[in-house]
């Protein structure tokens, strides 16, 4: 951001110039926060109107990498099996394959899965696919052909003739074309054939380290168009933990540039932070530019209700405003996404919101729940008086909403003027409940909202679903949040992996130190909780990762 700034203030461009790149779409979010924070001073200093107009301009000038592909390429209509079952489910079964699209995660190629055996048949096709794609087969006059040949590239083992192999892949391109349609992979390639750059003069490219060959070739090119003035990329070898989606980071560091700018130091962790950032991943050099210890904590958590206790513990400790853009204060950090269901299940179970960054995953904190909780606590505490809005979704939710409804709006039971606000008594819609857990027995809902309802009633935690972000350590990457749990455990097979392929287990180490360096204040590793072993990188005692010095920093909970 500093070279941005200086290219503003020096060179004269202005927000319109610039495009950011960011890697994600959550990653897009935390950038877009770093370009308007690069912007602030600016910003204050002109009329609501215009600064309103900047940052509009600002905001739209940060996407990821995909959706400004899409954009360059016109996309037509972008399919997943979520969303078009029914057109993979034709396709795949006319050529005599089984294919189950509702119980396939859109992302094949999900780090969990790295085993490609452990995949259905046209899993393995569609993964193939991809991974095909990435390394640019289908690239106009470079990159690997479409051919059997290639399938020795990709760490896909399909029970097929490779030449089968193939024609399957190359008849699914083309079903896909003469309908219209685009995978994800398909417009990055689209965009890599295209003679089309980005309408800017600025292009700044974050987390470059994780492109694969075919998202690096289509940067290059936009590079030696020669249509942008400047090209700023960013990055860091150390945090290359795409290889399973055949990213290469040697890609970034072999460009070559202009200007090379190495930064070691950290503004974003503090000292006891980067020395275990540091010993997970020892290549790294990382220090940090702060001079506060921060912590580094070693605790244990064996139930919902302990893993509960540090979330609120270190909500406590780490208060963020709830309307900043990103109010996050609490990453809970795991190795698969499986592991991350299950410490949502216990967030549920103890009735903390969280928002998931796990991609499909719908957040059951919907607004209406969140206003029934608000509504339940009031009554728990002998509270009456709701007004109808709140009532509204508790009412909508329960057994016989209608009536119910009927009750508490009739005039001579329960409507109440309190500020002249139109009002009711809750306990006249529940005129069979005695309290607000009778009420909750009433909810027409699944039993794990109805549980999680029930666990936010008593946890008194805070409403606001954004302070608290669970997802697996790739889904953030590129962010940050005052305090991160890391929960440590590790499934058997990925045990035997990090023992066997050292290739793997050097990647491994990265992904703890993209876990640990997310902290800006506190870094906590969570034993027990997931079960299984721990993550190598993070095996007690973490005394020995965190390099004992007098202000050591790691305090066992
Ligand atoms: N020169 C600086 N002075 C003070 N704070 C800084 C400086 N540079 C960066 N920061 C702060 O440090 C944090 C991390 O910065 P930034 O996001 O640029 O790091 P990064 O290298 O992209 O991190 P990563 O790739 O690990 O996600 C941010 O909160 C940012 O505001």
């Amino acid at each position: 951001m500093q070279r941005v700034a200086e290219l503003r203030d020096e060179e004269g461009y202005t927000a319109s110039d610039f495009r950011f790149v960011s890697f994600s779409r959550s990653h897009a979010a935390d950038l877009e926060n770093d370009v308007l924070d690069a912007w602030r001073d600016r910003l204050e200093r002109l009329d609501d109107d215009q600064a309103r107009q900047v940052e509009e301009t600002l905001i739209d000038s940060v996407s990821t990498l995909h959706s400004l592909c899409s954009r360059l390429t016109n996309t037509p209509r972008i399919i997943t099996p979520e969303s078009d079952a029914e057109f993979y489910q034709d396709f795949w079964r006319r050529r005599g394959f089984e294919f189950d699209a509702s119980e396939s995660p859109s992302a094949y190629l999900d780090p969990d899965e790295m085993d490609s055996s452990e995949r259905g048949r046209v899993e393995q096709l569609l993964a193939a696919d991809q991974l095909l794609a990435a390394l640019g087969a289908g690239l106009d006059g470079e990159g690997l052909g479409l051919v059997p040949a290639s399938l020795g590239h990709i760490p896909v083992e399909i029970d097929l003739h490779a030449a089968r192999v193939v024609e399957l892949i190359r008849e699914w391109r083309t079903h896909k074309l003469e309908n219209g349609v685009k995978e994800h992979h398909d417009y990055i390639l689209d965009a890599a054939n295209s003679e089309k750059t980005p309408d800017c003069r600025v292009l700044v490219v974050d987390e470059m380290q994780d492109y694969s060959p075919l998202e690096y070739a289509v940067v290059r090119d936009w590079i030696r168009s020669g249509d942008l003035d400047h090209v700023i990329l960013a990055g860091d070898e150390f945090q290359s933990i795409y290889g399973f989606k055949l990213a290469d980071s040697t890609y970034f560091t072999g460009l070559e540039v202009n200007d090379e700018d190495v930064l070691t130091e950290s503004y974003r962790c503090p000292r006891a932070v980067c020395r275990v950032a540091r010993s997970v991943c020892p290549p790294t050099r990382i220090t940090s530019a702060r001079s506060d210890e921060g912590r580094v904590l070693d605790a244990s958590t064996q139930t919902p209700e302990d893993l509960a206790s540090l979330v609120q513990q270190l909500l406590a400790d780490h208060p963020v405003d709830a309307y900043e853009a990103d109010p996050t204060s609490v990453f809970l950090l795991t190795r698969t996404n499986r592991q991350a269901a299950k410490v949502g299940w216990a967030l549920r179970r103890t009735g903390i919101p969280y928002t998931s960054t796990v991609d499909g995953e719908e957040s059951p904190w919907t607004e209406d729940v969140l206003n029934a909780i608000e509504t339940l606590r009031l009554a728990a505490s002998g509270g009456c008086a709701v007004s109808t809005d709140a009532a509204d979704p508790l009412i909508d939710m329960a057994t016989n909403s209608k009536d119910r409804r009927e009750m508490a709006e009739a005039p001579s039971f329960g409507s109440l003027d309190v500020d002249s606000v139109s009002a009711v008594d809750i306990w006249t819609a529940f005129p069979d409940c005695d309290s607000a857990t009778d009420i909750i027995r009433t909810l027409d809902v699944d039993d794990y909202i109805a549980e999680m309802i029930q666990g936010a009633l008593h946890s008194d935690a805070d409403l606001t679903p954004g302070l608290v972000e669970v997802g697996t350590i790739h889904s953030v990457k590129g962010r940050e949040a005052p305090a991160v749990v890391v929960l440590d455990g590790y499934p058997h097979r990925l045990s035997e992996r990090y023992q066997a392929d050292n290739e793997f287990a050097e990647e491994e180490d990265r992904l703890a130190y993209v876990a640990a360096t997310r902290a800006r204040a506190t870094l906590v590793v969570a034993r027990e909780f997931l079960g299984g072993s721990s993550f190598p990188p993070f095996e007690p005692p973490l005394e020995r990762v965190a390099e004992s010095s007098p202000a050591g920093g790691v305090i066992h909970q």
